[in-house]
This record gives structure tokens, C-alpha cells and sequence, in this order.
């Protein structure tokens, strides 16, 4: 094997899907080999998330002048991990959060540090000359997941002209592979397309490429999804099923929640009822963020209600991070954890994550974020972490289709060790 150790980092920004600026690093090994990674961007991000940090912005966390997350990569950062071994990630991570210092990477910018520690477990999986899957998990065990595709948009991501809630994803769980089940998750969103047309409704997308039409209720859609579904040719529930991410933090004040588009405002236990009814009405096995971020005795009343039917999973109420979860676990909240790396900033933090819900027999759901560049890093960890499920967008646009072809590509390299998670792949 060549000599692994690392011997440059650079750094740059780039643009992400939205136009926003974001980090982007290279990493050089000795002996040749290299990485290159890209960090992604939230616009529903949570309160308790790491923090993203942009060149040439007013410092709002305490530090004097302006950030300068660029710079400080290929300055300290390049300096202080320069000669480690980038086959060693915990070591390597454990510098960069040293470095930082502070519990949420307000001082270097989970964006930086991110790009930074993905580039190195790249650059560390060429020089093995393993895939980024094989090299992160059991190259005898690749599970595909099941893509969760975001094709009807709501909320924050399509400027709140339509649902309240956020995002309503198919999950082709039915399908024999994963190749098939990206065919579907495009079949059913083209004939979408048509039964919007059809109503006069407008195609155009959100942040997440799916479309986001002027919907006067938040079930709307799910009439509309259940109706694509069979006019693509499958069946609701047995082979597609739905997942919602009502992003629900975004709608949330005083203890209350306000669905513009209903005129209703409806206490915690009023907005169970309400899943409670629409998990009976449609084929609805994932609800993300049902409640808010902050609303623990509200998600301990969701998970006794739903909990052993329906996949509740925590976003912005765990931000991905280990104490978080260990709270949710304590108190009887969720019962699985949206995974994003750039909530917490290094890959080994994220795998802890994932290990956490796991060793609980919890869901881990890996996530793109609604900012994204082609960077296919979470296919590879989604197949190599064994979650069974992963949502990334409509399956339409270059940044969200790029990671659904990446888990094509690895089915077909896998051959026949490759396994699809299929309705296995869900908590419940
Ligand atoms: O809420 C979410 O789950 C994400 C990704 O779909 O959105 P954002 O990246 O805007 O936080
Ligand atoms: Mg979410």
C-alpha cells in the first residue's frame, strides 16, 4: 500500500444547489492518493445544530472580526494534521475537534471541519483502492437502502406557497433492488408531474427538486401521492410508502403549532391526533419531526401513540448529536434519528451517532441537506453504516440524483453480496 500519511490540505469555497457559498477540501496523502469532499447547507436547520461558518461574514459567536473557515483550513488545519495517517479517521477527527474546541465548531465551522474529515476518509479509500462503502463498513455486507424520495415540497423550501409541511417522500420499499426502486420513485414522480398539470396546479420544484404546488391543505398532497402511485402502476402501502417530514420546529411558537394553510392552531397533543389520523387515512410509516425541536413531552406523547407502528424520527430535535439521543432514549422520544453530518462536523461523530441508534435498535435515517453539491458522500456511508434507508430529493436535479445513480453503481459493483434493505430497512 502507499504511504498514507497526509501530506496537504486546501481548501475553497464553492457554490451549493441554492447559490450559497460552501466548503470544499482537498486532501493530498505521501504516497500520492487523494480526497475531495464538499459540505452541504440547511435552510430548516435546527437550533442545536454545529455551526457553519462563511468567509468574510461578521462573526456572531463571540470571536472579534470576521470568519474566516477557508483560510483556517488551509492554514492551522494543514498544519496541525499534516503527517497523521489518514487511515486513522478518530485520530484525525479528534484533532480537528481539539482544534475547535468549542462543543458546536463554532470556532473553525462544522462546514469546514466536515469537508475536511469526508476528504480524508476519501483520500484514505483511494490509497486502499476500496470503494468509499467498502472502505467505511463490511465489504461483505453492502445494504442498499431504500431511497427516500422528497417529491412534493412544503414549507420553508418552496417559500411558503403551499403545505405547512416541509416534505412528502415516496419509499419504493417494495422493489426487488435498488436500481428498481429508483425506477419507480421516478415513474411515480412523473406521473405526478401530470396529475399536477392535470389540476392546474404549476411544476415547478422547491430546494429539493421536488415540485411545489399552491395546495390548500397539508393531505392534499397525500391524495395527490397515493393517486401518482397507482397511475405509475403500484400499490400504495404494499409497495410505495409515504414519509412525512413536517419540519414541524419551522411552525411552532408559544407552545403551539399554526398550519397556515388550514387556519388551525393545534396544541402537541392535538397535532398527535391529527398523524394519528393521517397514518390511518394513507400509507404513512415515517413521520420526521413531527414536533418540535424543544417539545420533548410532546414527542414522548407522539412516540406512546405511534411508536410501534410508525418510524418517528428526531431531526432537529436530536441534530444528529450523542447527547441528544441519549436524552431521547432516556425519556421514551422518537424512535429513530435523522443522520446529517454537517449537524455535528466530522465523520467519526456521525458514526457514533449512528451507532448510538443502532445499538438501540432505533432507525438512523443518513440526510442530505435541502443545500447540496454532487458530493455523493452519504451514498457510500448509508451503505457502509447498514441504515437501511436514505433521503435525498426528488429523484430529478444533478445534486440529488448524483447520490441515488452513486447507489446504482455500487449495487451493480457489489454483485451478489449486494443486498436491498426493502421494508426492513424501517424501524417499524
Ligand atoms: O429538514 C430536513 O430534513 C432537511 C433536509 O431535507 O432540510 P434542511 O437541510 O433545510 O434542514
Ligand atoms: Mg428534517
Amino acid at each position: 500500500m502507499t504511504d498514507t500519511r497526509i501530506r496537504s490540505i486546501h481548501a475553497r469555497e464553492i457554490l451549493d444547489s441554492r447559490g450559497n457559498p460552501t466548503v470544499e477540501a482537498d486532501v493530498i496523502l505521501a504516497g500520492g492518493a487523494s480526497g475531495r469532499a464538499a459540505t452541504p447547507s440547511g435552510a430548516s436547520t435546527g437550533k442545536h445544530e454545529a455551526v457553519e461558518l462563511r468567509d468574510g461574514v461578521k462573526d456572531r459567536y463571540g470571536g472579534k472580526g470576521v470568519q474566516r473557515p477557508v483560510a483556517r483550513v488551509n492554514g492551522e488545519v494543514a498544519v496541525t494534521l499534516q503527517g497523521m495517517d489518514a487511515r486513522e479517521q478518530a485520530a484525525v477527527d479528534e484533532a480537528l475537534i481539539d482544534l475547535d474546541g468549542t462543543p458546536n465548531k463554532r470556532n473553525l465551522g462544522a462546514n469546514a471541519t466536515l469537508a475536511v474529515s469526508m476528504a480524508v476518509a476519501r483520500a484514505a479509500a483511494a490509497a486502499e483502492g476500496l470503494w468509499l462503502w467498502e472502505y467505511l463498513g463490511d465489504p461483505l455486507k453492502p445494504l442498499l437502502p431504500v431511497p427516500m424520495m422528497n417529491i412534493l415540497n412544503g414549507g420553508v423550501h418552496a417559500g411558503w406557497q403551499g403545505p405547512d409541511f416541509q416534505e412528502y417522500m415516496i419509499a419504493p420499499y417494495g422493489a426487488p433492488s435498488v436500481a428498481e426502486a429508483v425506477r419507480w420513485g421516478s415513474e411515480t414522480y412523473h406521473a405526478l408531474k401530470d396529475i399536477l398539470k392535470a389540476r392546474g396546479y404549476t411544476t415547478g420544484g422547491g430546494d429539493e427538486g421536488g415540485f411545489a404546488p399552491a395546495v390548500s391543505t397539508n393531505t392534499e398532497p397525500l391524495d395527490l401521492i397515493v393517486e401518482a402511485i397507482e397511475r405509475a402502476g403500484y400499490a400504495p402501502g404494499r409497495e410505495i410508502g409515504i414519509a412525512l417530514d413536517p419540519a414541524s420546529s419551522a411552525f411552532y411558537s408559544n407552545d403551539v403549532y399554526s398550519l397556515r394553510t388550514e387556519g388551525l392552531t393545534l396544541t402537541a397533543a392535538e397535532m398527535v391526533d391529527r398523524y394519528r389520523d393521517l397514518t390511518a387515512a394513507y400509507p404513512v410509516i415515517v413521520i420526521e419531526d413531527g414536533l418540535a425541536e424543544d417539545d420533548w413531552d410532546g414527542w414522548r406523547l407522539l412516540t406512546k401513540a405511534l411508536g410501534d407502528r410508525v418510524e418517528l424520527v428526531g431531526d432537529d430535535l436530536f441534530v444528529t448529536k450523542v447527547d441528544r439521543i441519549d436524552m431521547g432514549i432516556r425519556k421514551g422520544a422518537a424512535n429513530a434519528v435523522l443522520i446529517k453530518p454537517n449537524q455535528i462536523g466530522t465523520v467519526t461523530e456521525t458514526i457514533a451517532a449512528v451507532h448510538l441508534a443502532q445499538q438501540q435498535h432505533w432507525g438512523a435515517m443518513v440526510s442530505h441537506r435541502s443545500g447540496e453539491t454532487v458530493d455523493t458522500f452519504i451514498a457510500d456511508f448509508t451503505v457502509a453504516m447498514q441504515t437501511g434507508h436514505l433521503k435525498t430529493g426528488a429523484p430529478a436535479r444533478g445534486e440529488r440524483v448524483e447520490k441515488y445513480n452513486q447507489l446504482i453503481r455500487i449495487e451493480e459493483a457489489a454483485g451478489d453480496t449486494a443486498r436491498y434493505a426493502g421494508r426492513s430497512g424501517f424501524v417499524r
